[in-house]
């Protein structure tokens, strides 16, 4: 089974302004409410993809029905514990004339340590060895920092393998305690690393010193120019599709979501690193934070280039 958790969910309120400016009064042309936070949306990606999971998390109870109906639509199983106050509205700025998206992402309310116990016993009483629990997205406002370390530590003893995505302070604490896997974007991973990472040389230099403390895998995300898999004996290399994007909101939960659900399947990291391009690129081509449509998943997946970067051979598709 999968576990999702998202303590800070959102809802996501896209807008499209053409040529967006700073300081001035700008027009909004376009608007639509999504279900947002990481885990929810790994979770919707992971239900598009035919796959199962239970998203758990804390929710304001102003504006929770929007999530759950969310859920509940798509038969996607949850746990929310609701706390008063309003789930956080996330505002996402699309500007195609300018082709760039602007997040402007409220802090969320406090919740207290009762309520982050009771998420943490529903997934402890849920789990088994071998699931996969997926840690990803801020932390709400006053949390202790060190809660995904922590998290992480006591999960992965139980011998499940956590998939941590975050950013800031819980995510560099976070990575003390050797996730499974982590997938970091390049700006995530120099943050991590506390230096700027200019070519793939870089990246690979950097997350090897990462996978000497004990994390296993680490996709990073590249944003259109693709990805980087790095493992103890892999190194993939995932190349950008070309494609013109409608919202890139929740391009890296897609990867992540597929990714997760080809590492249940047993799939090779290869498999594993084709498919999560395929996911993630579709999304990129859907509106707001809507979960990627499996025709054009197919599609692309004939389109996708992956190869061993260290002998720089491209694989058979
Ligand atoms: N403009 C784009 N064109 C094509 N593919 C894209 C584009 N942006 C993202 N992708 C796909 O989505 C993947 C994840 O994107 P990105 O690196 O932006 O993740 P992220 O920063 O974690 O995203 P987010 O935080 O918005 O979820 C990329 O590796 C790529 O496969
Ligand atoms: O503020 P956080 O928790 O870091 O990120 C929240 C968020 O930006 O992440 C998702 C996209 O990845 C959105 O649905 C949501 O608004």
């Amino acid at each position: 089974m999968i576990f999702t958790v998202t303590l800070n969910p959102a809802i996501d309120k896209t807008v499209t302004i053409d040529n967006f400016r700073i300081g001035d009064v700008n027009r909004i042309t376009t608007s639509r409410i999504d279900a947002g936070g990481k885990g929810i949306n790994v979770s919707r990606v992971i239900n598009q993809l035919g796959g199962k999971s239970i998203a758990l998390g804390i929710l304001g109870k102003n504006g929770a029905s929007t999530i759950q109906n969310a859920l509940d639509i798509s038969g996607i199983d949850h746990y929310f514990v609701l706390i008063d106050g309003d789930v956080r509205v996330n505002l996402k700025i699309i500007d195609c004339q300018n082709h760039t998206n602007t997040d402007i992402n409220e802090a969320g309310i406090s919740v207290s340590n009762e309520q982050l116990a009771d998420i943490f016993d529903q997934i402890q009483v849920r789990m088994k060895p071998d699931d996969i629990v997926v840690l990803t997205g801020s932390l709400p406002p006053g949390t202790d920092p060190s809660l995904y370390r922590q998290w992480t530590e006591m999960l992965q003893r139980r011998g499940t393998r956590v998939f941590l995505d975050a950013d800031r302070t819980p995510f560099q604490m976070g990575i003390e305690s050797a996730p499974f896997f982590i997938k970091p974007n390049r700006f995530e991973l120099e943050q991590l690393c506390h230096t700027t990472l200019p070519s793939l040389d870089h990246i690979i230099a950097e997350g090897k010193k990462l996978l000497n403390t004990g994390i296993k895998v680490i996709l990073v995300s590249l944003g259109a120019e693709g990805a980087l898999l790095l493992t103890e004996d892999q190194i993939i290399r995932v190349e950008g599709i070309r494609v013109k994007p409608q919202s890139t909101v929740g391009a890296g939960d897609a990867m992540l979501a597929s990714f997760a659900i080809s590492l249940e399947q047993h799939q090779s990291y290869l498999e594993a690193a084709r498919l999560a391009s395929a996911v993630s690129t579709a999304k990129v081509l859907c509106p707001g934070s809507n979960p990627p449509d499996p025709a054009v998943i197919r599609q692309l997946l004939t389109q996708t280039i992956v190869y061993d970067y260290s002998k720089r051979i491209t694989l058979e598709r």
